[in-house]
Order: C-alpha cells, then sequence, then structure tokens
C-alpha cells in the first residue's frame, strides 16, 4: 500500500488571486477560530498521512507474517528512516492490529473488500478502526468518505457481534490480543561516553523513579509503560533504551580500553556502541554488517553515541580472513548473529500478529528456519574463534532455542579446545544457566522471557594461553585459575610456539601474585566472569 500521491492534494488548496470583496472580509473568522481552524486543518492532515503510513507498515507486517519471512520487527519498520510521523503511526498500527479480529469480522460481515477495495485492504483496516474505535474521522480522502457512509451499518454488525458472543464490550472479545509484558520494568543504558549514569538518573529523576540495575553496569531500571521514545536524552544519545539482557553481552566480553574488538554482526549497533562505552573510545572497533539497509541503522546509531575510532564493515563476516594482518591484533569478538528472535517476541510485539494465536512454533517451516539459523551461527562461531589473536568470543542470541544455544557450542566445543580455549561463566551470579545438555552447560547464562522480560542465551569463550602473548589478558577478574591452567595445561598440550609466552605467563603469574593479589576481585566496569 503506498502513501497517497501528494500531487493529488485531498486537502483544499488555498485560495489565491483575485482579493476578497468586502463581505468575503467580513464572513472572515475572527483570530482565534482562524487558529482554530488551522490546527484543526494541521490535525486532519496529520491523521490522513497517518493512517497511509500506517497502512503501508501493516502491509508489509500481515505479508511477513503470513509468509513467515518477516524482514524486520513492527518497531523497527515503523522507527525506520521512511516512516515520518512515527509516534501516531505506531500507535495506529498497534491498535488496528489489536483490533484486528474484530475488524475483520465486521468487514466480512458488511462485504466491504469488494475488488475496488481490496488493493486498499490495510487501509480499510486502519480507517475503519479510526471511524468505529478512534479518533472520529474527517470526511477527507476517498477511503475515508466511503467508510464514513457506512458507519451505522458497522456499528450495528458491531452490536449482533457483541450478542453473538455473549460479550459486553469490545475489550471482551480482544482478551487474546493483550500484551503479556504488562508489568515488566524499563530499562536504559546510559551512553558513558556522553555523560555519568548519575547525571542521566538526576535528569530522569525530574519525571520518572529510577534506580540502578543491580548487576549490569550503567543500565538504569524504569517503571513498567515509561516511554521515553521522546525524550532528549534518547535523541541526543546520552542514553539508549536496551534490555538487560541485551546490555549484559557487551559487559560480559569487557574489552579493555585501547583494546581491537570485532564486532561480527553489528546492527543497528547497540552492542556496538556499548562496547565503545566500555572501552572509554579507547582502541580500536570494526563493525561488520552483512545488509545495506542495516548498514545505515548502524551509522546512525553510531552517530548518535558518538563513539569515535569505528570502522564500519560492509560485508559478509564469514568472508573475513581471518589471518589478514587488518585483524592481527583482534583480541576480543562479539558475535550476536542473526536468530529466530523467538526470546523476544513479547518484545517484538508478535501477540498482535495473527499468527500469535494459531501457534506456529512447532510447524514444519519453523523448524527448518531454526536448523538454517542455527548451521550458519555455527559456522560463524568457528570463525571467530579462528582468528589468531582473540583471546575473549562472546555469543549471544535472543532465541529460547537449544539449536540456536547450547546445541551450537556444544559443536564448536572441539574446535574451541583444540584452540585453546574454555568456557568460562559470565555473571557468575546470574541464576538462570544453560540447559544441562553438556558438562559445563552451567557456565552458559539464559534469560527467561517471562521472569527478566527477555530469552536471551550469552556463552563466554576465553583463550586460556592467548597466542599473542598477551598476559594481560589474563588478569580478567578471577583469573588465577586460568592461569594455573595454562600452566597445566602447557606441560602436556601446549603447543611449542607457546612456550616462549609460556615465559611471559609465568611472568605475568609472580606480577600478579605480587602485586594483583591487591586488586579486588570484579571491580571496574565490567562484569565478573569466572573461567572453571
Ligand atoms: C541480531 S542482529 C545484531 C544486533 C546487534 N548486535 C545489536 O545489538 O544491535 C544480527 C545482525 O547480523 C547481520 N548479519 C546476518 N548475517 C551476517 C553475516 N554473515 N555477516 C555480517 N552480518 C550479518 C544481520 O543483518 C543483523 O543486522
Amino acid at each position: 500500500m503506498a502513501a497517497a500521491p501528494r500531487s493529488r492534494r485531498p486537502f483544499p488548496k488555498k485560495e489565491n488571486g483575485n482579493p476578497k470583496s468586502k463581505q468575503q472580509k467580513q464572513q472572515q473568522p475572527q483570530p482565534a477560530a482562524k487558529r482554530q481552524m488551522r490546527s484543526r486543518d494541521a490535525a486532519e492532515r496529520s491523521a490522513y498521512f497517518a493512517r497511509r503510513e500506517a497502512a503501508a507498515v501493516l502491509r508489509k507486517v500481515l505479508v511477513g507474517d503470513a509468509t513467515r519471512r518477516a524482514s524486520a520487527s513492527i518497531k523497527s519498520l515503523v522507527y525506520g528512516p521512511t516512516v515520518r510521523n512515527k509516534k501516531a503511526t505506531f500507535a495506529l498500527i498497534c491498535q488496528t492490529l489489536k483490533y484486528l479480529p474484530v475488524l475483520k469480522e465486521l468487514i466480512a460481515a458488511s462485504n466491504l473488500l469488494s475488488n475496488k477495495w481490496k488493493k486498499q485492504e490495510e487501509l480499510i483496516y486502519v480507517t475503519t478502526y479510526d471511524i468505529l474505535f478512534g479518533q472520529e474521522v474527517a470526511m477527507t480522502g476517498t477511503v475515508e468518505k466511503f467508510l464514513m457512509n457506512l458507519k451505522d451499518a458497522l456499528q450495528a454488525t458491531l452490536a449482533k457481534l457483541l450478542v453473538r458472543e455473549n460479550a459486553k464490550s469490545v475489550e471482551d472479545l480482544l482478551r487474546h490480543n493483550q500484551n503479556p509484558a504488562v508489568n515488566k520494568p524499563r530499562y536504559i543504558r546510559v551512553n558513558t561516553l556522553k555523560m555519568s549514569a548519575e547525571s542521566a538518573m538526576q535528569e530522569l529523576e525530574a519525571v520518572n523513579t529510577v534506580v540502578k540495575d543491580d548487576i549490569v553496569p550503567d543500565l538504569l531500571v524504569l517503571p513498567s509503560g515509561t516511554d521515553l521514545h521522546d525524550h532528549p536524552l534518547v535523541a541526543s544519545g546520552g542514553v539508549f533504551l536496551q534490555g538487560k539482557a541485551s546490555s549484559m553481552v557487551a559487559a560480559a566480553l569487557c574489552p579493555k580500553p585501547g583494546w581491537d574488538v570485532l564486532d561480527a554482526c553489528a546492527a543497528p549497533g547497540n552492542k556496538t556502541i556499548h562496547l565503545a562505552a566500555l572501552m572509554e573510545g579507547k582502541g580500536n572497533i570494526i563493525a561488520c554488517e552483512l545488509h545495506k539497509e542495516r548498514v545505515m541503522r548502524l551509522e546512525d546509531t553510531i552517530r548518535r553515541s558518538g563513539a569515535p575510532r569505528l570502522s564500519i564493515v560492509h560485508g559478509d563476516f564469514l568472508d573475513m580472513n581471518a589471518t589478514d594482518s587488518k585483524f592481527s591484533k583482534v583480541r576480543a569478538i562479539l558475535l550476536d548473529p542473526s536468530c529466530s528472535g523467538s526470546g523476544i517476541t513479547t518484545e517484538r510485539l508478535d501477540y498482535l500478529l495473527p499468527s500469535y494465536s494459531t501457534g506456529h512454533e512447532n510447524d514444519a517451516a519453523n523448524t527448518q528456519r531454526v536448523e538454517k539459523l542455527a548451521a550458519f551461527q555455527t559456522k560463524a562461531l568457528s570463525h571467530a574463534l579462528s582468528f589468531p589473536a582473540v583471546e575473549r568470543v562472546v555469543y549471544s542470541t535472543c532465541s529460547i532455542h537449544r539449536a540456536e544455544n547450547e546445541d551450537v557450542i556444544k559443536s564448536v566445543l572441539p574446535l574451541a579446545s583444540s584452540l585453546n580455549f574454555e568456557l568460562a561463566t559470565p555473571f557468575p551470579k546470574w541464576p538462570r544457566r544453560g540447559l544441562p545438555v553438556f558438562e559445563g552447560a552451567e557456565r552458559l547464562l539464559r534469560t527467561d522471557p517471562a521472569e527478566d522480560t527477555e530469552g536471551f542465551f550469552i556463552a563466554l569463550f576465553v583463550r586460556k594461553c592467548p597466542t599473542n602473548g598477551n598476559a594481560e589478558t589474563l588478569q580478567q577478574p578471577d583469573t588465577e585459575r586460568s592461569l594455573s591452567m595454562c600452566r597445566r595445561t602447557s606441560k602436556r598440550r601446549m603447543p611449542l610456539t607457546c612456550t616462549f609466552k609460556k615465559m611471559l605467563l609465568y611472568h605475568a603469574i609472580s606480577q600478579i601474585r605480587t602485586s594483583g593479589k591487591r586488586k579486588e576481585k570484579g571491580k571496574g566496569a565490567c562484569s565478573k566472569t569466572t573461567t572453571t
């Protein structure tokens, strides 16, 4: 559904030309009435275009849902660059989707979608919603005029429907379309490249109750339903609307200022800029993204964040040559590949989609899709582990499927172990861990969609003996144990090339033993990780 062509101007043009007669002048509205008319005209104009923008996005949403090939979530489509009136459009789409089962019944009963109107199906849904349940529409636009003439008939059909379903109100008919996450808190991450958590709190406290998250540094928790999309701190990049689980990923990787870090599947860039903040803007970040339109979103996020020293690679991460000298200093990789998104269906507003009530989680097409994704995820994780100087690799998904999570980790374990990686335990105090499908799965981290708003999965690999002689890596929190393992494994199976590094490590160990014990474990910006 395309937006109405602007050249046709549905609103009457202002009269130009002949000077007004005396009588005309006398009939002119007084200034206050004029202002009122102007603002009504502006509101009508804005509603007219919002309905068309909503219809265009709704078409994409419904086609994506019907074919199980959604290119993006409702939010991404609305908050992308093409929609102008984002807030009104988003509200209209959500409301139309919420009322869609009822709207479809009414429209079918009134036989409204004849050949002529079929092409404008989504605009018919949006406008019928507006006429019956939303704002009263003025007679502007062909679809609006057509439906306003049928308003009484539609209302009569609705009354019959309520009687038939034994419902007191329309809300009774819509129970299954309610938001299951209605009482979940709103998280925002402070961009410490621009401001401190304390100053962000001070600004937000003026209008909201704000507390710091108990686990993730620089993450703030606000009451459920807080809408900050238009807040100046969001517009200026001082804070980013990012969930708790999503904010745990870069914190688990815990790159140090000055490192070279690679974000393998980066857009829209929330974790990329979190890495930059953790690195205090020092070091180099390479952000790789396959899809061109998503590169634009990545650029926009980076621009808003003010993160320096960030280079974007538009291409396939699997095609990156790990042995290229450009990557010879990459010490940490964040891999957050495309996934089924089954852990964020509430966040994605899937409960509003027609397929939600029918349930398709276990249908053949979905199983096939998850298998395909898992094959890519395994390849990408193996590739990440193959970068010669990499010491820390974090793998994350927003999926609840074992196939995309524990099974992927299990399948790369032989390779990881041959490259001297072991699984570490990000956020050791976090209660929900990996499904027990292999020994060591308790080091993996899961968040639960019902308990924690989102269903995420995080795995952290740490190289026991870094191949680039960077003993500094081993000074991450809780690495004493890792160091001693490195000594043990070095006797048994450390490659010859590692012997010089072994000496360096012994040196590092003695340094840590003599001076490092003074350092508090887990202190600093990053989360605590343990290796076992
Ligand atoms: C889950 S999203 C990443 C979200 C991002 N980490 C964030 O927090 O904002 C996965 C991204 O990987 C991109 N992608 C998929 N396959 C890729 C590949 N082979 N190489 C690079 N990027 C890829 C997708 O286009 C998508 O933008």
